[in-house]
């Protein structure tokens, strides 16, 4: 209230002395100026009166003014262009440069009148007309102002207030910068060099301004420094986070150097701090967060103190960050992007995010499993505040990319967050997001996002194009065509050579390991040298495929002649994923815990080993077999039947893992329970061949890739060398050999399915999943490894499986227990197993105890390890 009997009391003063002011200059225009009298003398009022309304008396301006016109030849149209924006930086310049140290304490002390005045000089203004003057002195956006003002001052009033980062010279006025863009177009020598930073310690440190250029290309790009609006809601946090606690903030001027001031919103309401022509909704109250018409203005605006961060950033497009912390640690940021749509409505902010996500997704295919919207704006927010508390820091660049900034300071060694993105661009890039902490005391832990559960009433959604919501969120548009142009060394774009129907990217984000050691991919398997595999047609008799069948045999009600291997029944439903019965008797076989196994009398994996024939088998697992159709058969190559045969169809990416395993297998796309993700392929090697081979030492690679077809070993007695085959895929393979281990609850199982070849000496690997696996979850299977087995020939390696009931840990004795015990209740499988309560499992211990039973070391030594 005070404040408004101010500025009407204001007003009056103004009125009052118009009628002085017009007398006097009309004596200068006809003495001074040389015009016709009567264009001058109109002109010269009017020049007057705006310099008045500014509260520049007659005195200060006169003089100035005919300086001006003296040096612009008395070129009227730049003196009055933008309100007179030249006269005002003109008449303030000159008291500047008359007393800097003055105007420095005036900038911290100056009263109530002149504050609306500095302001003006950055504010954003439509335009000269007369209207604009009087709306501007009809009270309420003069408070506006005052508010903006004494919100900006309180930076620096203090001047260098500690914890404020000042990047404007300590001796000039707020908003001298936007006021320079439209002198620096006219003439060089407003142009200032140096700009001073106080740091969040309260320490002055100087850098370079950016530099302007003048063409179009520049001033798209860079964008000046000086001070700013802050909009009388000004992107807002509680009143408790902001409020006037905005330290000097930087503003960076449009970039087409048109200074405008106050922005209308979408209900035609006057706003401080953006154009009228422009999409403004900056980081406004979430509950007054406008959208305002968008009509081509670009502008870009920043404003950053060390712990009040209030950043505005546009780029191209219409598309604007805002970034905000406030002292108490709260960040707050919000996008704003043009969308040229009519009846627009913002969706929920929360289906903007998985939209984006999905499209960070699927365009990068290469994003961290943690990777959301939301933490990626938080990482801007941290970055900023971060980039505002760093001395050094050039400034344009900040401006010009602060995500690019953000990402670059990434590369010093610290808590990891890491993503990739394209770069700029728009090709592909791996991007370290490290957050420095040191400068942001406590600011993670309450980071806080607007428009997360407060919500962004209002706000542009990322409907028209990627670009509206890429670009402002700092995640560029994507160009699939550009992705090989500046791959980062570590990142192969597809390690399948074209070899298979998808591309399978390899990604090390880790260290500088390019790539695995050398390997030839494969994407079926190879014989080696005498591994008997006949795939002949003639083999192949009529029970063992469905000639007669048409189309797709899931279609017909009768299940065809190749469902006799799983009981009359086929194994996949119309989706190709594994029926849940199918799958769950999988998993349980495949189970370590399960107690399938079968000892052969003749082991061929011993029969090379010197060892008694007869004693060395450490049991093999009895595998569920699945069969598909084939070549044989009449369906076709779409037959529901045929899911294996078609190969890899999900998005899958080698990685390198952070927890020491090597490299790993992932999929960058959510997979349902029972999916099939691909083979295991490798060259087929008879168990003689692989003997060979390990003690020779070819297989004797830091990682093991061999694994023993196994599953049918048993049913035939004195099975010949060359039909009793492995698989290495330690020189030729597939992405199967990148699976690594998990102790009981990997999300892959693997099972052998035979489709041109009918008899189970020779079948494929596959793995399917035995849950819902998250996009960018590692694959893992079950190795079956027995960690504890240390007489075994291949030394098993430290499992670094992470699983909270790793065998190969202390724990796994217990593990060993609760293994004896569901063989001890036979009726107990790995299901059974987990779902029984502890207080059972501990009954079923002290059972097994009292029974004096001894545990049985029973497990499948020819998996792979
Ligand atoms: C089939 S390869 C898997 C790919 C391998 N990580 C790589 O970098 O090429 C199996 C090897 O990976 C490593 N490995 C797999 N699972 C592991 C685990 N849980 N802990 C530690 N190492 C593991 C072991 O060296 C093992 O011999």
């Amino acid at each position: 209230m005070d404040e408004k009997r101010d500025l009407r009391h204001s007003w009056r003063l103004i009125e009052g002395s118009f009628n002085r002011v017009f007398v006097s200059f009309i004596v200068l225009c006809k003495i001074s100026l040389g015009m016709a009298p009567s264009t001058q003398l109109q002109r010269a009022i009017a020049a007057v009166k705006a310099m008045k309304l500014l509260g520049f008396g007659q005195g200060v301006a006169k003089p100035v003014l005919k300086e001006l016109l003296k040096v612009y030849g008395n070129n009227w149209e730049y003196i009055e262009a933008e309100n007179y924006r030249l006269l005002a930086d003109a008449i303030l310049d000159n008291q500047e440069s008359k007393d800097p140290e003055t105007n420095e304490i005036d900038a911290a002390f100056t009263d109530e009148l002149t504050k609306p005045l500095k302001r003006l000089r950055h504010i954003e203004d439509p335009g000269p007309s007369q209207s604009t003057i009087e709306s501007e002195a009809s009270g309420e956006t003069l408070l506006k102002k005052k508010k903006l003002v004494a919100s900006g001052e309180a930076g620096i009033g203090e001047m260098a207030p500690q914890h404020a980062i000042n990047f404007e010279e300590p001796s000039a006025p707020l908003g001298h910068a936007i006021a320079k863009l439209s002198r620096r177009t006219m003439r060089s020598s407003y142009q200032r060099d140096e700009q001073y930073l106080c740091d969040r310690t309260g320490n002055v440190v100087r850098y370079k301004e950016p530099k302007i250029e003048l063409d179009a290309e520049a001033l798209q790009e860079n964008a000046i420094v000086g001070a700013s609006t802050i909009p009388d809601k000004p992107m807002t946090m509680t009143e408790n986070d902001i409020s006037t606690n905005y330290n000097v903030p930087i503003a960076v001027a449009a970039p087409n150097g048109i200074p405008s001031g106050i922005a209308a919103n979408q209900d035609g309401e006057s706003k401080i701090g953006f154009s009228g022509a422009n999409a403004s909704f900056g980081l406004t109250d979430a509950s007054s967060l406008q959208l305002a018409p968008n009509e081509g203005n670009e502008r870009e605006s920043f404003l950053v103190s060390a712990q009040n961060v209030l950043a505005y950033v546009q780029e191209r497009l219409s598309t604007n960050v805002n970034i905000a912390s406030s002292n108490t640690g709260k960040v707050k940021l919000s996008l704003t992007c043009s969308v040229e749509c009519q009846n627009f409505k913002m969706p929920v902010i929360e289906s903007v995010f998985k939209i984006v996500e999905d499209r960070c997704l699927k365009s990068y295919k290469i994003l961290h499993p943690n990777f959301s919207l939301l933490n990626l704006m938080k990482e801007i927010c941290q970055s900023a505040a971060d980039l505002a508390a760093e001395s050094g820091v050039p400034l344009n660049d900040v401006v010009m990319s602060p995500l690019k900034e953000c990402l670059k300071s990434s590369e010093s060694p610290g808590i990891h967050r890491r993503m990739t993105r394209r770069s700029f661009n728009g090709s592909p890039n791996l991007v370290s997001l490290e957050t420095r902490r040191k400068s942001m005391n406590g600011l993670q832990s309450s980071l806080h996002i607007d428009g997360q559960s407060n919500g962004i009433r209002k706000n542009c959604a990322p409907e028209s194009s990627d670009n509206d919501v890429l670009q402002c969120s700092a995640i560029p548009p994507l160009h699939e065509n550009a992705i090989i142009a500046s791959l980062p060394q570590h990142f192969e774009h597809d390690i399948a050579k074209g070899e298979e129907r998808i591309i399978i990217s390899l990604i090390n984000e880790f260290n500088s390991e390019k790539a695995p050691p050398y390997f030839r991919y494969i994407p079926w398997n190879a014989v080696y040298q005498n591994a008997h595999v006949n795939f002949s047609l003639a083999q192949i008799d009529e029970d063992d495929c469905c000639i007669n069948c048409f189309g797709n045999c899931l279609s017909v009600s009768i299940p065809c002649a190749c469902t006799r291997e799983t009981g009359g029944e086929f194994v996949y439903t119309l989706d190709g994923l594994l029926k849940k019965e199918f799958l769950n008797e999988c998993i349980s076989m495949n189970s370590y815990m399960d107690k399938r196994h079968v000892y052969c009398k003749n082991c061929p994996i011993g029969r090379f080993t010197g060892e008694n024939k007869f004693d060395s088998c450490k049991g093999h697992v009895v595998r569920k077999f699945i069969k598909e159709c084939w070549s044989k058969c009449g369906c076709n190559k779409q037959c529901g039947n045929r899911v294996v045969q078609r190969g890899i169809t999900y998005n899958l990416q080698v990685f390198y893992t952070a927890d020491g395993k090597g490299w790993g297998l992932r999929t960058l796309e959510e997979l349902p329970r029972g999916a099939f993700v691909c083979e295991y392929v490798g060259e087929i090697l008879t168990s003689k061949e692989l003997h060979d081979r390990t003690v020779q030492g070819s297989c004797s690679a830091k990682h093991t890739y061999t694994l023993v077809l196994d599953a049918d070993w048993v049913s035939e007695d004195g099975l010949k060398d060359e039909e009793a085959l492995c698989l290495d895929a330690t020189f030729y393979g597939n992405v199967g050999r990148f699976v690594n281990h998990r102790c009981f609850d990997a999300n892959l199982v693997e099972v052998p399915v035979e489709w041109e070849t009918p008899d189970h000496h020779y079948y494929h690997l596959a793995y399917f999943t035995t849950r819902k696996v998250e996009a960018l979850e590692e694959l893992t299977r079950d190795y079956g490894i027995d960690f504890k087995d240390h007489a075994h020939p291949i030394k098993a390696f430290k499992c670094l499986c992470g699983s909270s009931i790793c065998r190969d840990s202390c724990r796994s004795i217990f593990y060993e227990i609760i293994r004896s015990s569901i063989i001890y209740f036979d009726n107990l499988n790995l299901y059974a197993f987990m779902s029984i309560s502890m207080t059972n499992l501990l009954k079923n211990v002290i059972s097994l105890w009292r029974s004096n039973l001894t545990i049985i070391h029973s497990f499948d030594s020819t998996r792979c390890w």
